[in-house]
C-alpha cells in the first residue's frame, strides 16, 4: 500500500499536543520524497564537504530548504537543526523548545551513484525529548513513523523489533562513517572483525543509517552500531526504534547522547550491551561543539 497522510494518521488514533506537527511532518516527506524520487536518475551537481566521501548535491539543499520553509511558515517559534545548514556553519543546539531535526537526504553518497536506498528524516523534539520520527523510503515509498507512547510504523503496519540475544545468531548493521584516515579505517575494520570473530550472522553497509536504522524497528536485522552519524541521522529513527520496543544507547553501554555522534542500538539490551562491549571508540567529536 502507498503511503499517504490520512494512514499514517489513521495508524495512531486519538489526538495529541504535536499531532499538526507529525502531519506535516509526513506530508513535507512525501513531497521532498517524489523531488528526489525525480532527482535521482537525472544529472547532479557534487560537492565534498568534511572528507572525500561526504557528498552534498544541489537536491540535498533544495529538500533542506524546503522543508524548513515550510515549516517556519506554519510554526514560527519552531527552531531547526538541519544538516546542511550545520555544514554552512549553523550550530546544533537542542534547547527545550520545540525543535525540528532534519537530513534533507540520508544515504547522499547511494543518491549520487542511484543506489536506490535514499531517504528524507525528520525527528522532533520538545523539552528535549524525542516526540517523533518520520522516515520516508523515497524509491520504496516506505513511510517510517514512531510517536512517543504510541507505537512505530511502516506505512500502516505496526513495526516489532528481533527479540535475538545472541551475538552468533544476529544480523547487524553499520555505517563507514565520513573519515576515512588510515587510523579510523583500522579501527572500523577492527570493530567489524571483532564481531565477526564472535560469529556474528553477517555485518551490512547499505549507505544510510536511517534506513538501516528502520530495518532494525522492522525486526529485519538485529543490531546498529556506528561511529560519525549526527543528531539529523538518530533523531527520527531513534522515536521509531524505541516504539517498536528496541533499545538505542551510547556506544558505551550508557544512556543515550543525540550529540554524541555514536550510538548502538538493537532489539534488545542482552543485544545492545554485547554489541557496546565489543567495539574500540572512533572519535567523531560532538554535533553540539562544532
Ligand atoms: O547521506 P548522509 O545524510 O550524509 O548520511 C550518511 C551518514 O552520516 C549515511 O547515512
Ligand atoms: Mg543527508
Ligand atoms: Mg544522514
Amino acid at each position: 500500500m502507498k503511503p499517504s497522510g490520512e494512514a499514517a494518521a489513521a495508524a495512531a488514533p486519538g489526538a495529541g499536543p504535536w499531532d499538526e506537527c507529525f502531519e506535516a511532518a509526513v506530508q513535507l516527506a512525501l513531497r521532498a520524497g517524489q523531488i528526489i524520487r525525480k532527482a535521482l536518475t537525472e544529472e547532479k551537481r557534487v560537492s565534498t564537504k568534511t572528507s572525500a566521501a561526504d557528498l552534498v548535491t544541489e537536491t540535498d539543499h533544495l529538500v533542506e530548504n524546503l522543508i524548513i520553509s515550510e515549516l517556519r511558515k506554519r510554526f514560527p517559534s519552531h527552531r531547526f537543526i538541519a544538516e546542511e545548514a550545520a555544514a554552512s556553519g549553523a550550530k546544533c543546539v537542542l534547547t527545550r523548545s520545540p525543535t525540528w531535526i532534519i537530513d534533507p537526504i540520508d544515504g547522499t553518497c547511494n543518491f549520487v551513484h542511484r543506489f536506490p536506498t535514499v531517504a528524507v528524516s525528520i525527528g522532533f523534539a520538545v523539552h528535549q525529548e524525542l516526540e517523533f520520527g518520520v522516515i520516508y523510503h523515497c524509491t520504496e515509498e516506505r513511510l517510517y513513523t514512531g510517536r512517543r507512547g504510541r507505537g512505530a510504523f511502516c506505512n500502516s503496519q505496526r513495526l516489532q523489533v528481533s527479540r535475538e540475544t545472541d551475538l552468533s545468531k544476529a544480523l547487524v548493521l553499520t555505517e563507514i562513517g565520513p573519515k576515512r584516515d588510515p587510523a579510523t579505517l583500522k579501527l572500523f575494520l577492527s570493530n567489524m572483525e571483532r564481531l565477526l570473530h564472535a560469529k556474528a550472522h553477517g555485518v551490512r553497509v547499505i549507505g544510510s543509517s536511517t534506513l538501516a536504522l528502520c530495518h532494525l524497528a522492522s525486526g529485519a536485522a538485529d543490531a546498529y552500531y556506528q561511529f560519525g552519524l549526527h543528531c539529523w541521522d538518530l533523531a527520527a529513527a531513534t522515536v521509531i526504534i524505541r516504539e517498536a520496543g528496541g533499545i538505542v544507547m551510547d556506544t558505551s553501554g550508557g544512556p543515550l547522547d543525540l550529540m554524541s555522534c555514536r550510538v548502538v542500538a538493537a532489539g534488545t539490551r542482552e543485544m545492545a550491551m554485547l554489541i557496546a562491549q565489543a567495539l574500540q571508540t572512533i572519535n567523531y567529536g560532538r554535533d553540539d561543539e562544532k
